[in-house]
């Protein structure tokens, strides 16, 4: 059994993981914040225990009284105890915050939330409507509603919290959408996790600092509103406490007696500072969080169009790709693979390898149907098994993926959710496959952590992602990768952002568990190495197309394209210790500047005026050998056929 090295302490990926609460609670201005609303609360709450008197009572002998022994904070004109009335009253103002937040959340969360994850026409239709709500005049609709339902305060406050409910379902939408492009969302989506799993354990825990640092600048505002509302005497008539009665009450005798303006105005305006306080920690912590947590952003980039291709898919491979074509979406679709071929056999192992932005990653995206949202194939068929599934749809794709075919990135850490222990994220994967729970799902998971080789699992469990290695890291999300028994795992670099050490590791674990279990693997990867170390054959490509097909054994010594030949001799491992690596001249054009012809004849030795006047087709060169290149003949030294 392999042993890793002992994990580098991350301390900025520590923070990432202390509970948002905790956090707020940590800081003075938020322990300050939540005691000063807790107080609040719980003495408005308990008013009619607490309050020294009955609100209403007249005690016509104390009137105007100010601040005394048997009155703390005085009385009014009508004698009334000033504290008890703020008690009572806090309890209406306080309820129709607590109305008209629920009613925005309860609105302005799935909308988001959906908006933002799903995009497409629920996502349009739903940024409209919000639109409209928001060019609504609001104080028309309260006074309305208000004047419909009797000045009941409840259904101001709801319709508050629906008008409202648009600016947080924008802010909600905005953090699904940078949450959807997170590894760790596409690493559970490639586990097989239904769309409202991912929604709820992954995609709403990143909104959440948005979500309270909202609500409660909401709930300051809606205080506001409410005040001013029952200081017009629009809400719960006189002689009820509200706050905003008692703030009329004080401004009308106000020349006389100034101090009975200070309770209630004091009470409003640290309520309300408080609330948009809550609002500014939130942010300030959220921010600390999100900054150390795992740079995991997938690159975006922005990239046209030719063909070429082979017969029909072959019926007794495991995977068999033909003329795939993909475009991005729009009024001018680029092209971005071009009829793309290749099969893997049940068990292989093959090596897609190529220069960055020769369409790798894009290919087995497209093989697991997880294109970007921007992109989709407009021609081709993916066969797995038999059976087409380039037209699945998301919910039969989700059947295969995780299932059947499974996926692991070069990014283990960032495909991992930091906010759930090693166990809990396993668990996750294993419920999902195999419809298991509690218990017997923590067992399993278990099971497959030692099955990855990671000594002392059930420690491993009990860690969250930062307090694990990068190589360790890479074998938890193998783990969840072959939770469901695939029969094809497509690793997309798997090895590249580790040390070499751990790198063999890895791929020695990749070979062990491909042999248990007679799994093929697709591996993307830029490295001869890993392709000499593990690959039966060998699939390059360039510039969205596919320019050579080799078993792996042969390519080494007999490339049969010039650009393989380029790629091996740039190769470090062809280069002796004080050599220059022999850099291939140029770079990958980009899909907007594919050329007629060959695209790679630019940086090609032997290249030669046919070489840039058509498409190139692809010829068979000999058993498992196929070439895009004219010059293929002389490339081998006149050996090659047709
Ligand atoms: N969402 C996208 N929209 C438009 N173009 C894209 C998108 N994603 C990738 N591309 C473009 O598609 C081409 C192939 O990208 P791909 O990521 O598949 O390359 P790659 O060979 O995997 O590179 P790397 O090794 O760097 O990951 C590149 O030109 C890239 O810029």
């Amino acid at each position: 059994m392999t042993t890793l090295p002992e994990p580098a302490p991350r301390p900025a990926a520590n923070a990432a993981n202390t509970g948002l609460v905790r956090s707020v609670l940590r800081s003075p201005r938020g322990a300050i914040v939540v005691a000063f609303l807790v107080v609040l609360i719980l003495a408005c709450a308990l008013a009619p225990l607490i309050a020294p008197y009955d609100p209403l009572a007249q005690h016509l002998s104390a009137v105007r009284s100010g601040p005394s022994g048997s009155y703390w904070l005085g009385t009014d004109s009508l004698g009334r105890d000033l504290l008890s009335r703020l008690l009572h009253g806090g309890r209406s103002s306080l309820l129709g915050v607590l109305e008209a937040v629920v009613t925005l959340l309860i609105v302005a969360l799935p909308t988001g939330l959906l908006a933002g994850y799903l995009g497409g026409t629920f996502d349009r239709i739903a940024m409209r409507v919000a639109e409209v709500v928001m060019s609504v005049p609001v104080v028309i609709i309260l006074l309305a509603v208000l004047s419909i339902f009797n000045h009941s305060m409840t259904s101001a406050m709801i319709a508050f919290g629906v008008l409202g409910s648009s600016g947080l379902m924008r802010v909600i939408r905005g953090a699904a959408l940078t949450a959807r492009e997170e590894l760790y969302v596409t690493a559970a989506e490639l586990m097989g996790l239904s769309r409202l799993q991912v929604v709820v354990r992954h995609v709403l825990p990143r909104c959440r600092g948005a979500i309270i640092i909202q609500a409660s600048l909401f709930a300051a505002v809606t205080l506001g509103v409410q005040t001013g509302l029952t200081f017009l005497s629009l809400g719960p008539p006189p002689p009820a406490a509200t706050w905003g009665g008692m703030v009329a009450d004080a401004a009308s005798v106000f020349n006389q007696d100034a101090w009975m303006l200070v309770p209630p105005g004091a009470t409003i305006a640290l309520t309300v500072l408080a609330f948009g306080l809550l609002g500014d920690v939130v942010r300030d912590v959220s921010a600390e969080k999100y900054a150390a947590a795992p740079a995991s952003r997938r690159k975006r980039r922005t990239g046209t169009p030719e063909t070429a291709g082979r017969p029909e898919p072959a019926t007794d491979m495991l995977l068999s790709v033909r003329d795939l074509s993909v475009a991005t979406d729009g009024e001018r679709p680029l092209t971005l693979l071009d009829a793309v071929g290749f099969d893997i056999a049940a068990g292989e192992t093959v090596g897609l390898v190529g220069e960055s932005g020769s369409g790798k990653t894009m290919t087995a995206r497209a093989v697991i149907g997880l294109l970007p949202g921007n992109c989709r194939i407009t021609s081709g068929r993916v066969v797995f098994d038999g059976s087409p599934v380039q037209d699945l749809d998301q919910r039969a794709f989700r059947k295969l993926r995780g299932r059947r075919i499974a996926m692991i990135s070069q990014e283990p850490m960032a495909a991992l959710d930091p906010s759930f222990r090693i166990g809990s994220l396993v668990a996750e994967v294993v419920r999902a496959v195999d419809g298991i729970k509690g218990k017997a799902a923590h067992a399993r998971a278990i099971e497959l952590l030692r099955m990855v080789e990671i000594p002392d699992p059930e420690a491993v469990a009990r860690r969250f992602p930062h307090q694990i290695s990068g190589g360790m890291a890479q074998r938890v999300a193998i783990a969840m990768a072959i939770a469901g028994r695939p029969e094809l795992l497509i690793a997309d670099e798997p090895t590249t952002a580790l040390d070499v050490t751990v790198q063999a590791e890895i791929l020695d674990l990749l070979r062990s568990l491909q042999q248990q279990n007679n799994m093929a693997i697709l591996l993307v990867t830029h490295d001869w190495g890993v392709v000499a170390d593990v690959c039966t054959k060998v699939v390059v490509m360039y510039a969205g197309q596919v320019v050579e097909t080799a078993p792996a054994g042969e390519v080494f010594d007999r490339p049969a394209h010039p650009y393989t030949r380029s790629l091996l001799l740039s190769s470090p491992e062809n280069t002796h210790v004080g050599e220059r690596i022999q850099a291939i001249p140029g770079s990958v054009p980009t899909p907007q500047r594919w050329p007629a012809g060959c695209r790679f004849a630019s940086r090609c030795d032997l290249a030669q005026p046919g070489c840039t006047e058509g498409a190139i087709p692809v010829k068979d060169i000999s058993e498992g050998r196929l070439s895009r290149c004219l010059r293929v003949d002389t490339l081998l030294g006149g050996e090659a056929r047709r």
